[in-house]
């Protein structure tokens, strides 16, 4: 087992905001081998045991014409304790002296846990405070009333530890409000919120005190994404800044992607930019409910018009092309659905209650799915109910109008939010009578 040092409970004042690193200059007394240069390797082969193994530090160190072996902290200088009956011998057989050695340690050997936990008055240790969420180059917390006092500190030794974080930001209220973003206060670095996110092989940038983001998401985007096929049509109806549409968009899957909130519109749009999916994915600004029927109507008109040119295929070397799931076939062009396969409602806390928007979304054009399968909706929702079923095939039924039977609807457990509240996905295909009733 690896030991470890051990760093004493340091003090300082919950109101400085700088750490004092001085105070984590440490020594520590160890005993070392002095041996031949010529011995280190058989020694470190058959004592090995008895070595110190300690991580981020050297155990063999240059003294003259000899090297110093550092021997495991419960050594003792007469040799007499802390060794193996193997490493004694070797000792007397080789005329090793044992000799006493200082090992010097600061601020940048110790982890941020060593120092929070030095720092932080006791109470639950495992609770210390040196988690965080990396956005970009921002270290989100959502710091503990009891840490509040220390928050500047916590903050300075995140980014002390962190080299690829420049900001450390504690999250100052719940997410209540309308576009999903929630105040934050700089703890430590740069107050810059213009982050770049990488995901699902795609760059998302955007300004993260003024647009949703949650990095615990990607394995939820990349399921879904998962289920779209090439040629497809995917309406996303809240879409952030585009963490389904931009993945989506490189299978070749068409999306029009929308959001209510502007910075996450001007977002998205330029994420379509930065992923080059700007022949698969339309960014929108509209509202959720609104934008359900708008862009029905618009897809039905665009696939009458248009078809999706590809480039031709990328040349390899020796003149081979890449072979991708189209360029197998001669055909270059993709023809735009008159209908969407899927719609993508992730606003858990109400998008049930946009639902009634498909009320008659497809009224008077059943003659669109003669081929084809009716459209998938996954919808987004918290549940404080276990088993959820019954609760959400309620509120399905109090926003749509139509009561789905248990064996309709794929419930997806996504990732619990609070104690007594989860985040699932619905996923049901939409009945006849919902899409092609009356309005
Ligand atoms: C939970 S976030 C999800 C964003 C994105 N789909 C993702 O997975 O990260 C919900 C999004 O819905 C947007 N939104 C809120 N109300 C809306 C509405 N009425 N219509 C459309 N979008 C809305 C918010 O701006 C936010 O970007």
């Amino acid at each position: 087992m690896e030991e470890e040092l051990r760093l004493d409970p340091v003090n300082m004042s919950p109101f400085s905001k700088v750490v004092d690193k001085g105070l984590f200059n440490k020594s520590f007394n160890l005993v070392a081998a002095r041996v031949l240069p010529q011995k280190v390797g058989i020694l470190n082969k058959i004592c090995r045991k008895d070595l110190l193994e300690l991580p981020r530090v050297k155990h063999v160190y240059q003294d003259q014409d000899h090297k110093l072996v550092l021997l495991n902290q419960k050594a003792t200088l007469d040799g007499t304790e802390g060794l193996s009956e193997t490493t004694k011998s070797f000792i007397n057989e080789n005329n090793v002296k044992l000799v006493p050695f200082k090992l010097n340690v600061d601020y940048d050997y110790w982890r941020a846990e060593d120092i929070l936990d030095a720092i932080l008055p006791p109470g639950q240790k495992e609770e210390h405070p040196s988690g965080f969420t990396a956005v970009g180059h921002i270290a989100h917390m959502n710091l503990r009333e009891e840490w509040l006092p220390y928050k500047h500190l916590i903050g300075q030794v995140i980014l002390d530890k962190n080299p690829s974080i420049k900001t450390v930001v504690n999250k100052t209220d719940s997410i209540d409000t309308k576009f999903r973003t929630f105040q934050m206060e700089v703890l430590a670095g740069d107050p810059d919120f213009m982050v770049v996110q990488s995901e699902s092989n795609c760059k998302f940038r955007f300004d993260f005190s003024k647009v949703y983001w949650n990095s615990r998401l990607s394995t939820e985007h990349d399921r879904l994404v998962s289920q779209f096929q090439e040629g497809e049509a995917v309406c996303d109806i809240m879409a952030g800044v585009g963490p389904f549409a931009c993945p989506a968009g490189k299978k070749r899957v068409i999306v029009f992607a929308n959001d209510l909130n502007p910075s996450s519109y001007e977002s998205l749009a330029e994420n379509v930019q930065i992923n080059k999916v700007g022949d698969f994915v339309k960014a929108y600004n509209q509202d959720g409910r609104e934008f359900i029927r708008s862009a029905t109507e618009e897809l039905l008109e665009f696939s009458e018009q248009e078809t999706i040119e590809l480039p031709p295929p990328k040349k390899l070397a020796k003149g081979n092309t890449m072979d991708t799931p189209s360029s197998s076939s001669s055909k270059r062009d993709i023809r735009i659905p008159p209908v969407f396969s899927h719609y993508v409602m992730n606003l858990p806390g109400s998008a049930l209650e946009f639902l009634d928007a498909f009320n008659g979304c497809y009224e008077g054009k059943e003659h669109l799915f003669e081929n084809r399968s009716l459209p998938k909706v996954h919808v987004h929702c918290f549940s404080r109910y276990d088993p959820p079923v019954e609760d959400i095939l309620n509120r399905i039924e109090a926003s749509m109008r139509y009561r789905l039977q248990p064996e309709e609807l794929s419930l997806h457990y996504v990732r619990k939010v609070a104690p007594k509240k989860d985040m699932y996905c619905c996923t049901f295909t939409l009945p006849k009578s919902v899409i092609f009733g009356k309005k």
